[in-house]
């Protein structure tokens, strides 16, 4: 009988010596551990990234335009330049919560356990504060075994609070080496920050910055964690929405969605609900009155069909406000963000 408390104790990492050498990628038992004459057995490959491997910005060119931009690849390196003992990472999470968060900081430890045999973990709680006005948590993968199935993040988040120069001296005062920064484009701009000031002082530190939306609005990436949730979530929002506003006469539900920029939330459960007349995205300016505005087409549906749902973005049609609410839209909040107006409170 196999449990996490035997696994804890006995784990060693499987390394894998000749021409294919290196780690087993996901060492979880597995039956033939417990079966040895098994009719076939089914291998985890071992797989890592070439050091010239490239990630294209731009899919398709042209035959003869110029390559464009590329960026490094992200992956497991054959070479890893830390011995495992001399680890001490951390982890912390800043700016706002992203469903999946906790899996991260559960895989992250949990990794760098088995897979590089690193045993040194701090959780840096509360955000980029947290790393010069909190004491740190020591995360095993005994700590964070079960927390991908709360919400949030395990070790806290704030916004603002960025000191680069006292956050530095923290992570050299705790001769931490390891940086794992999650969070979305302030946090990354704020690890960038941190990167410079410890390559200006020559220390021996890796910054990673894992980026963190809710809103998908990163180009270079397939899709950000959090996306599908907060997309099957809203599509909840929509079908009650829907379900009242077809209960009345002339009924119109409003649904606002995530998304300050972008309006990728509010397209993709706009698609699969199929239940909405008129999605609002903050790339797209629209206008109320007159022909072709939003007034126009609210009256053509509610007269084709007797109801409508319409689903607006967080950050759309801030160009219709007036003068006296950008006075507000220029104030900030604690990270630097501008605010958004309410376009829904204010129709
Ligand atoms: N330009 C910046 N330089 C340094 N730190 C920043 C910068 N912008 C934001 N931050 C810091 O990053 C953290 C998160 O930023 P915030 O905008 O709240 O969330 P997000 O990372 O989700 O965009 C905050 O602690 C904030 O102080
Ligand atoms: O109200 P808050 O906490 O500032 O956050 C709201 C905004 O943050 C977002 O969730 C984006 O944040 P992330 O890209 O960092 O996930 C927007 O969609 C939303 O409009």
């Amino acid at each position: 009988m196999w449990s996490v408390e035997d696994d804890h104790n006995n784990y060693k990492p499987k390394i894998v010596a000749g021409e294919a050498a290196g780690y087993v990628l996901e060492d979880v038992p597995h039956l033939s551990d417990y079966i040895p004459h098994l009719p076939f057995v089914i291998c985890t490959r071992q797989y890592f990234v070439n050091n010239g491997d490239t990630v294209t910005q731009k899919i398709v060119l042209h035959k003869n335009s110029p390559r464009g931009t590329h960026f490094r690849r992200a992956g497991p390196r054959q070479k890893v330049y830390f011995e495992s003992d001399e680890v001490l990472a951390c982890i912390v999470t800043c700016g706002g919560l992203c469903p999946g968060t906790n899996t991260l900081i559960r895989e992250l430890v949990c990794g760098l356990y088995y897979m590089y045999g690193v045993s040194s973990v701090l959780g840096i709680e509360g955000g980029y504060r947290g790393f010069y006005s909190k004491n740190t948590i020591s995360l095993t993968p005994k700590v964070v075994d079960d927390i991908h199935k709360r919400g949030g993040t395990f070790i806290g988040t704030s916004p603002g609070g960025h000191d680069t120069l006292k956050i530095v001296d923290s992570i050299q005062d705790r001769g931490i080496n390891h940086v794992y920064i999650i969070g979305g484009d302030g946090t990354q701009k704020g690890a960038s920050v941190i990167f410079e000031e410890i390559r200006r002082r020559g220390l021996k530190v890796s910054v990673a910055g894992i980026p963190k939306t809710v809103d998908n609005d990163i180009p270079v990436i397939d899709k950000s964690f959090g996306f599908d949730t907060s997309v099957e979530e809203a599509q909840r929002a929509i079908n009650a929405a829907h379900v009242e506003a077809e209960s009345f006469e002339n009924g119109v539900g409003v649904v606002k969605l995530m998304g300050r920029y972008s309006g990728f939330i509010a397209m993709y459960a706009t698609l699969a609900s199929r239940d909405v007349d008129c999605c609002l995205i903050p790339e797209s300016p629209f206008y109320l009155e007159g022909p072709g505005g939003l007034f126009e087409y609210i009256r053509k549906r509610l007269k084709e069909n007797g109801h409508m749902v319409i689903v607006i973005a967080e950050g759309a049609g801030q160009e219709v406000l007036t003068e006296n609410m950008h006075n507000i839209m220029d104030q900030q909040d604690a990270s630097g963000n501008k605010f958004v107006q309410d376009v829904v409170a204010h129709g």
